[in-house]
């Protein structure tokens, strides 16, 4: 049997359509959507307010209900999936959202279940080390022990990034991740997910409005109105 680049990518999203509200106030949020991502890649998603950006992460990332149309994320189909299967599937995902918020356009249990997913692979102590080791790496070092209230908007942000990537995800899905951080730490969490991408094969992808990271993309994905209306792969 032939075997296409899609049945290896970890997502696959394919004739995707998603409407908000019911009756006279029923919107099409999304438009025949087909988008297939490459393994180890960063893609970042674009286009102005309102676009769908954000829709088509959380429908990619199991967020959110499929409606219409089909997304395959690791191999498994979203379209119909069970809660069960759902949460067995986000444990091996990773979100950084603008995480010391909440996301505006997600429910208080949609946000919820990106904190909530438990790990229990390692012991308390290999858990410790995993986080002390991550937060190393995302300069907070000095800060290891220090409450949220005491750190400045760009490190809790960093605090949400390692959050998300001490368990080590298949796919990292990332919402304005680099919004209130300066350009020295944007660039650090970005470097950090592109060598995930490179030395384990970490797939990511982003929506972000942020110039500085575009260049550092491996492809740029453009929306307008809920359609994709650029696709533009790099190297
Ligand atoms: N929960 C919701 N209920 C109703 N409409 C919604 C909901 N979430 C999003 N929409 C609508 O769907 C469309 C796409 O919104 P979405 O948040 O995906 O866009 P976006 O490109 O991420 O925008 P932004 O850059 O401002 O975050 C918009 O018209 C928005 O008003």
């Amino acid at each position: 049997m032939e075997q296409s680049a899609d049945t290896f990518a970890p997502i696959v999203a394919k004739n995707l359509n998603h409407w908000f509200g019911t009756g006279d106030a029923r919107k099409q949020a999304i438009w025949d959507v087909n988008l297939s991502v490459a393994k180890g890649s960063l893609t970042v998603l674009m286009g102005p307010s309102g676009s769908g950006k954000t829709t088509l992460l959380t429908l990619m990332g199991c967020l959110r209900e499929v409606q219409d149309g089909s997304v395959r994320l690791l191999g498994a189909e979203l379209n119909g999936t069970t809660e069960p299967q759902a949460v067995a599937l986000r444990r091996r995902l990773g979100f950084i959202f603008q995480a010391h918020n909440l996301h505006e356009s997600l429910t208080a249990t949609q946000n919820v279940l990106m904190g909530l997913e438990v790990h229990g692979r390692l012991n308390a102590v290999r858990q410790r080390e995993s986080a002390h080791h991550v937060l190393r790496l995302l300069g907070l070092g000095d800060r290891l022990d220090y409450l949220p209230a005491n750190l400045s908007g760009g490190q809790k942000q960093r605090v949400a990034v390692a959050r998300a990537l001490v368990s080590n995800p298949e796919v990292v899905f990332a919402d304005e991740p680099t919004a209130a951080l300066d350009k020295v730490s944007g660039r650090t969490v970005v470097e950090m997910l592109k060598k995930l991408g490179r030395q384990r094969g970490t797939t990511t992808v982003m929506v972000t409005h942020d110039n500085r990271i575009l260049e550092m993309a491996d492809r740029l994905v453009t929306m307008e109105d809920g359609h994709i209306v650029k696709d533009d792969k790099r190297g």
